[in-house]
């Protein structure tokens, strides 16, 4: 009998704990008796993970921000991934917490992604990372070196896919993109390797947003094992040239090589993961905008028309007809960059810019405690109706009565601050390139696919396959 009486007491006991548990949970405590924003921290352990990962069928803002922009305002709490968040939608905020980057808040990030490109959690390294890559990505690199390159490697991409029944443009994009970020690092020659290194990096993106279950047959297994691959070939690369310290190319790894005598930081392993991390900076979101691109593109011809224009023009002006695109006729293209603005604002590639709070932040009578995680909803901001009417729509053409300072408080695709991307230049320049020799010189359908997807990243259920048929001559233009 007495046996009974201790179980009920210790179920008790254990009802009383979990209870006070959830309710903890539930209403989370402030330091210093400040007020957190409201919001719902859903169910423990998981908080509104579920609720957030819901696929929504739209470019529009995700149903989890709008909804609870509805209930709760522009600032509001949650928890995802079982971390107690801040989310923004609010202009002013996320200003405000750019410019607060190394004093309350740090860079963050989802704890899969810090695991798998462990360089972009470092913050003290972050000035070097930035420098390497716009000194081989930036401005300059693009004007002096780039553009040509460019320019050959989308000639080659698109005379390849011309001779195919059909190309699934997220992969070959990818790819493409792979092997020519990867050529400017440390001179990577896709055709005479062994494996199609590509698809392994594509099976490690893909992987990223899985749930973390490293257990063989999952897809977070398969992410980590060719992660391991690639990393492997680009570790074999690094000790090879370490190796021969006489053959210098000047690239990438070069220029990383020979900063190891003065960068205690930069050991054989932190170069194999940064050009990982660049890779990875590349790969992505630049396939994406140009999936998206072609998609939008095919789903309105008039616009086509207006971009063929424009290219056309370009060719027609040409002194030499085969002379290749010049960093003037890049920045001449005035329309095409609209349309990539438009693409960057309706992608929301970058769902969000996340940081961590180092120390308390009082904002509009609220407080958000050191330890918490911010999110800043930028796509709040690029869908926003008062400042880009018919958000949804793809209208280019808006850009041209946007002024700057509209443009700079609203639209942040590449983040802001001193985190601002660093691959930004390059990142329109690739796909304008693309754009200009797509548009001049093929002719393109879609053949099925392309249905938006956000997860809220943005994705194409059953991906988006393409048609690209023979090359305009310069007489079909003249
Ligand atoms: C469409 C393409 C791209 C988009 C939308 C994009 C977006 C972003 C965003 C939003 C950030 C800021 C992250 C934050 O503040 O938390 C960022 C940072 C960064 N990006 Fe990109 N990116 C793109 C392409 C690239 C490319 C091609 C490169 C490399 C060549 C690159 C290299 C970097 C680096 C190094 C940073 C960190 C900068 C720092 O912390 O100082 N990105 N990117």
């Amino acid at each position: 009998m007495w046996l009974v009486g201790v179980w009920c007491s210790v179920v008790a006991l254990a009802t009383i704990l979990v209870t006070r548990w959830i309710q903890k949970w539930r209403n989370p405590s402030c330091s210093n008796e400040g007020v957190l924003p409201p919001g719902s921290m859903g169910f423990p352990l998981i908080g509104e993970t579920i609720q957030l990962l819901i696929p929504s069928p739209s470019l529009d803002l995700h149903p989890f921000i709008k909804n609870r922009v509805q209930r709760y305002g522009p600032i509001f709490r949650t928890s995802v991934v079982g971390r107690p968040i801040v989310m923004s939608t609010d202009s002013k905020f996320n200003h405000y917490i750019i410019t607060e980057e190394g004093k309350s808040v740090e860079l963050w990030y989802l704890d899969t992604f810090s695991k798998m490109l462990p360089i972009y959690g470092v913050g003290s390294i972050q000035k070097y990372i930035r420098n390497i890559a716009l000194s081989h990505f930036g401005v300059e690199s693009i004007r002096e070196r780039l553009l040509p390159q460019v320019e050959q490697i989308v000639q080659k991409t698109l005379r390849s896919w011309s001779t195919q029944k059909s190309v699934e443009l997220k992969h070959a994009t990818s790819s493409m993109l792979f092997d020519f970020t990867l050529k400017q690092m440390f001179g990577y020659d896709s055709e005479n390797s062994p494996e199609k290194l590509s698809d392994k990096f594509a099976n490690f993106v893909h992987g990223l947003m899985s749930l973390p279950l490293n257990k063989p047959g999952t897809t977070y297994h398969k992410c980590l094992k060719d992660q391991k691959e690639v990393l492997s070939m680009m570790r074999g690369i690094v000790k090879e040239r370490l190796a021969s310290p006489d053959k210098r190319r000047g690239d990438f790894l070069d220029h990383a090589i020979q900063d190891m005598k003065t960068e205690n930081f930069l050991t054989e392993d932190f170069i194999v993961q940064l050009m990982f991390g660049i890779l990875f900076g590349t790969f992505e979101p630049i396939s994406a905008v140009l999936v998206l691109t072609l998609k939008l593109l095919s789903d309105h011809p008039l616009i086509v028309e207006e971009l063929t224009a424009e290219h056309e023009a370009i060719l027609r002006n040409r002194q030499n007809p085969n002379s290749s695109l010049s960093w003037d006729e890049y920045k001449s293209m005035t329309f095409t960059l609209n349309v990539i603005n438009e693409v960057l604002r309706l992608g929301n590639v970058a769902p969000g810019l996340l940081r961590r709070v180092t120390k308390d932040i009082k904002f509009n009578g609220y407080t958000i405690p050191t330890g918490w995680d911010i999110v800043l909803v930028t796509p709040a901001l690029q869908l926003n109706p008062e400042t880009f009417k018919d958000p949804v729509a793809f209208n280019p053409s808006r850009w041209k009565c946007l002024d700057s300072y509209t443009i700079s408080k609203n639209f942040m695709p590449f983040g802001g601050g001193i985190r601002q991307c660093a691959g930004a230049d390059y990142s329109r320049a690739f796909v304008a390139t693309f754009l200009h020799i797509l548009v001049s010189k093929y002719r393109w359908t879609k053949i099925k696919g392309g249905s938006i997807v956000r997860k809220p990243i943005l994705d194409f259920e059953g991906g988006l396959e393409i048609e690209v048929s023979e090359e305009k001559t310069n007489e079909d233009i003249a």
